[in-house]
């Protein structure tokens, strides 16, 4: 892991975002499409509010997110309405944005058609995630009912998860579809993140779900 400390949140924002416009940019030299897989959340708003402007191709880039909660996009959790006000605007809003949730259906219902469509565009190029206080990443959860085949090397791209005291089923890409991607950042703030990052270096992914994929990551962090 290589952990990179920033003075301040708004540095941060504008040093990621041109390093993930820089990875893309790049592997769009190479590939007629990219895959870019990002976060939802509290944390990455800011992050995505630089990168939307970054000036790439982004007719060539799919978009997925790392997870999505069960609900409607019009539900203030939903994790896409985050990204279609936030990242999906300004030239990013040309890029290809591949939703999870399919209304009027069980996650279990839709998963089969969804891992289909979702397994040419990986492994993804660039991937940004964020970290829960609690070690979790993308929703693979301390105590998640399907942690343990999510962090299986041979797991589908796609889980469904729910764990206790956390709200909305969740679907999550695999940790083995985290890993995969090429290049692999994660967004922290704070001093409480800070040290649950410290923390899962030292734990097993079952207790730590973040240490599955630590080992590729170049970790963001700003007070
Ligand atoms: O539930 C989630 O939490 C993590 C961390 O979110 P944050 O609000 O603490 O930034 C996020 O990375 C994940 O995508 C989201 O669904």
């Amino acid at each position: 892991m290589k952990l990179i400390e920033y003075a301040d949140r708004d540095m941060l924002c504008i040093d990621l975002a041109n390093k993930l416009a820089g990875e893309l940019t790049a592997a769009l030299m190479h590939d007629e499409r990219v895959t870019l897989i990002v976060p939802g959340g509290t944390t990455p708003g800011p992050v995505f509010d630089a990168l939307c402007a970054a000036d790439l191709e982004w007719s060539r880039v799919d978009v997925i997110l790392s997870d999505e909660r069960w609900v409607p996009e019009d539900a203030p959790a939903s994790n896409a309405r985050l990204l279609r006000e936030r990242l999906l605007a300004d030239r990013a809003e040309a890029a290809r944005f591949h939703p999870f949730y399919v209304p009027d259906t069980t996650p279990e219902a839709a998963l089969p058609a969804l891992e289909e469509a979702l397994a040419p565009l990986m492994p993804a190029a660039v991937a940004l995630l964020g970290m829960g206080a609690d070690m979790h990443t993308a929703s693979l959860f301390p105590r998640g009912d399907n942690l343990r085949l999510a962090l299986d090397p041979k797991a589908p791209l796609l889980v469904e998860m729910r764990a206790p005291g956390v709200e909305h089923t969740r679907v999550t890409l695999s940790a083995r579809a985290l890993a995969d991607s090429l290049s692999l950042h994660m967004v922290i703030n704070g001093a409480d993140k800070r040290e649950a990052l410290e923390r899962a270096m030292d734990l097993p992914p079952e207790e730590a779900p973040v240490a599955s994929v630590l080992d590729e990551a170049s970790v963001h962090w700003a007070e």
